[in-house]
């Protein structure tokens, strides 16, 4: 959901779930084999109408976590002034009612396995592998942890960091629930898109320090290396598949919190891949992993002491022409079912990154999320 546009799902007619280094291929796989079993009925011809999947998948291949696509049996969207509702398999019989919010809660999160200390030294450690040339760029994270009431309703959440953030692609799928800045990738009708992030400061007390901070991070050298490696990885990925790629100039991006750097990337399909093929293809990214990505893979496993589960991983949907629209999962947490919850931000680390400023950019990544919860 992004600017009050969106699609909701209830029920679940099928659910496919996925795991280890072939997970984005397999699913892309199973989604053309669910196609083209399916029978559909599609007057509106709109992003999000017509037979849906809704996935978030893990970040690492060697994630505990499982990947999943889930049709649901009852869509609800809108898209501008339309609105409409798509039945899927037994979802016939379901009616779209409107349920009232659950009790309201408030949880407190704090440090998981990765306390502030621990997150300082990490990053340390990887500004002494970037400058002794081991790598250009590595995005290290760290974990919040809290509990909510039994029997919370999730969705409050996602109003929460909805109404908060609505510029962000909110989402909620499977427990995953957050409000990213920034897409993976986005496809509809042969055109193919992206939003870019990497590079953050945060926003100033007053009109002019905050006019200052957009200034100063987009001339910070640091910062724009940062992001340069993010674009990079991007444009090379994306290249493969796309005719007429082109790239706005890197802008600043503002959102409640913080100023991103940002780069919006568009071109055009002539490969006949589907979104899912795509973001098998880009993902991970070096907004998320680093650069090279190999090496920058083998450094947050080796620095970050958890499994990131489906943090920094695609969070999106899916349609019957391939077509749809995948959010890197950022500013969100994983809700599991004995109601634990899992929370995390993480920052890009180039040579000269001072790791105190970036522990304090990861506590303004985790605001979103801990003041939904709050
Ligand atoms: C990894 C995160 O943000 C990425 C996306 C935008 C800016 C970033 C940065 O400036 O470090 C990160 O690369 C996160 O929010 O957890």
């Amino acid at each position: 959901m992004r600017g009050g546009d969106g699609i909701a799902g209830y029920g679940e007619a099928l659910r496919l779930e996925f795991s280890g280094p072939d997970r984005l291929t397999d699913a892309a796989a199973a989604w053309r084999d669910v196609v083209a079993r399916a029978q559909i009925d599609d007057d509106v011809r709109l992003p999000g109408s017509g037979l849906v999947a809704f996935g978030t998948f893990a970040f690492a291949d060697e994630s505990n976590a499982t990947s999943v696509l889930i049709v649901p049996e009852l869509i609800v969207g809108r898209r501008g002034s339309k609105a409409w509702v798509t039945r899927i398999g037994d979802g016939a019989g379901i009616d779209p009612v409107m349920r009232a919010f659950g009790d309201d809660f408030r949880v407190t999160l704090r440090a998981g396995q990765t306390s502030p200390a621990d997150y300082v030294d990490a990053v340390s450690t990887a500004v002494g592998r970037i400058n002794d040339d081991e790598l250009g760029k590595v995005v290290l994270a760290r974990d919040l942890i809290g509990r909510l009431p039994a029997g919370s309703d999730v969705r409050r959440i996602a109003a929460e960091l909805a109404i908060g953030y609505p510029d962000c692609w909110t989402f909620c799928v499977d427990g995953m629930v957050g409000a990213s800045p920034e897409t993976l990738v986005r496809s509809e009708k042969g055109t193919v898109s992206a939003r870019v992030l990497a590079g953050t400061l945060p926003r100033g007390r007053d009109d002019r320090a905050d006019a200052e901070a957009a200034d100063s991070l987009a001339r910070s050298p640091k910062n724009t290396a940062e992001h340069a490696f993010a674009v990079r990885s991007v444009l090379d990925t994306l290249g493969r598949h796309t005719i007429r790629l082109q790239k706005s100039q890197p802008f600043t991006l503002r959102l409640p919190n913080l100023w991103h750097l940002a780069t919006d990337v568009e071109g055009v399909l002539h490969d006949g891949s589907t979104s899912l093929d795509l973001v098998a293809d880009m993902h991970p990214t070096a907004a998320v992993a680093g650069t090279p990505t190999d090496a920058a893979l083998a450094v947050i496993r080796s620095l970050e002491k958890f499994d990131r589960g489906r943090y920094a991983g695609p969070v999106g949907w899916i349609d019957a022409h391939g077509d749809g629209e995948w959010a890197i999962a950022l500013r969100c947490a994983q809700v599991d079912e004995d109601d634990v919850v899992h929370a995390y931000a993480g920052c890009g680390i180039v040579g000269d990154s001072d790791p105190a400023a970036e522990l304090a950019e990861s506590r303004i990544k985790f605001r979103p999320i801990v003041e939904a919860l709050a």
